[in-house]
């Protein structure tokens, strides 16, 4: 029986390494596999890990029809035995019903890897229909912390290390980029809630008004 499996964690997770080890424990064993990916950050076609590991991967572009991509390589003679796709809360919903098709149809498991929420804690348009079909969800061992050591579990977006609330649902982007540009911090949902980072809780703690009264 083949399994939609989506693989869901905070930005900095784990999620894209997992990916490469999934694709890499099978083809040590000789299984070929397709893997899809989406405006990651190494570039067009590229899978890759913060690790440092990178492996060429298809881009699931708008509009590419993802189950008759696999159907293609099939009838060209090529040998499909899973499929992988990395940052799947790009894709359109349409895309993931056709990897729920690629797992119903051609009996291959279909292993993808995402975010849920965006910077606002909204579920990205793919991720939603991921866990609207997916067989199993599944959460990263690997947890991410906040910086006051809870667990993180939601991605704010910042500027000069402050969070942001407005602009565009997608920036391509890094959780150690330096101030001056946007970047992502991964907090738990009270410090998501309060907006405060790492940056700014660290100036809060700075500040005059916090300092403890020094007698004297
Ligand atoms: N220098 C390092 N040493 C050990 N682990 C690291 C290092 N840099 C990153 N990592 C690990 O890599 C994880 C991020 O991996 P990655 O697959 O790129 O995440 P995701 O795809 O979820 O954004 C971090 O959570 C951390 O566990
Ligand atoms: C929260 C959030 C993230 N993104 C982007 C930033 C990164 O390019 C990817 C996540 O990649 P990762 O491998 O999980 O670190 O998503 C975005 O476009 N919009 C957002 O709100």
């Amino acid at each position: 029986m083949s399994d939609l499996v989506f693989f869901s964690g905070t930005m900095d997770s784990g999620k894209s390494t997992l990916a490469l080890q999934i694709g890499h424990n099978r083809s040590a064993r000789g299984l070929q596999g397709v893997i899809f990916t989406r405006d990651d950050r190494a570039g067009e076609g590229k899978l890759s890990s913060r690790l440092g590991l990178v492996t060429e991967a298809v881009e699931a572009k708008e509009g590419l029809d993802l189950y008759a991509y696999v159907v293609a390589v099939i009838t060209a003679g090529g040998r499909v035995d899973y499929v992988i796709v990395d940052e799947a809360q790009f894709l359109a919903p349409d895309q993931v019903d056709q990897l729920a098709r690629v797992v119903d149809d051609l009996e291959l498991d279909v292993y993808t890897f995402g975010i849920t929420t965006d910077f606002r804690t909204r579920l990205f348009p793919g991720s939603q229909r991921l866990m609207e079909l997916a067989d199993r969800v599944e959460s990263l061992q690997v947890e991410a912390l906040c910086w006051c050591g809870a667990r993180a579990t939601h991605n704010a977006r910042t500027v000069n290390g402050v969070m942001v609330v407005e602009g565009a649902q997608v920036v391509v982007g890094d959780v150690d980029r330096a101030v001056d540009e946007i970047g992502y911090e991964v907090l738990c949902r009270r410090h998501h809630r309060k907006r405060a980072t790492s940056a700014t809780a660290h100036a809060a703690s700075l500040s005059p008004d916090v300092l403890p009264v020094t007698p004297g």
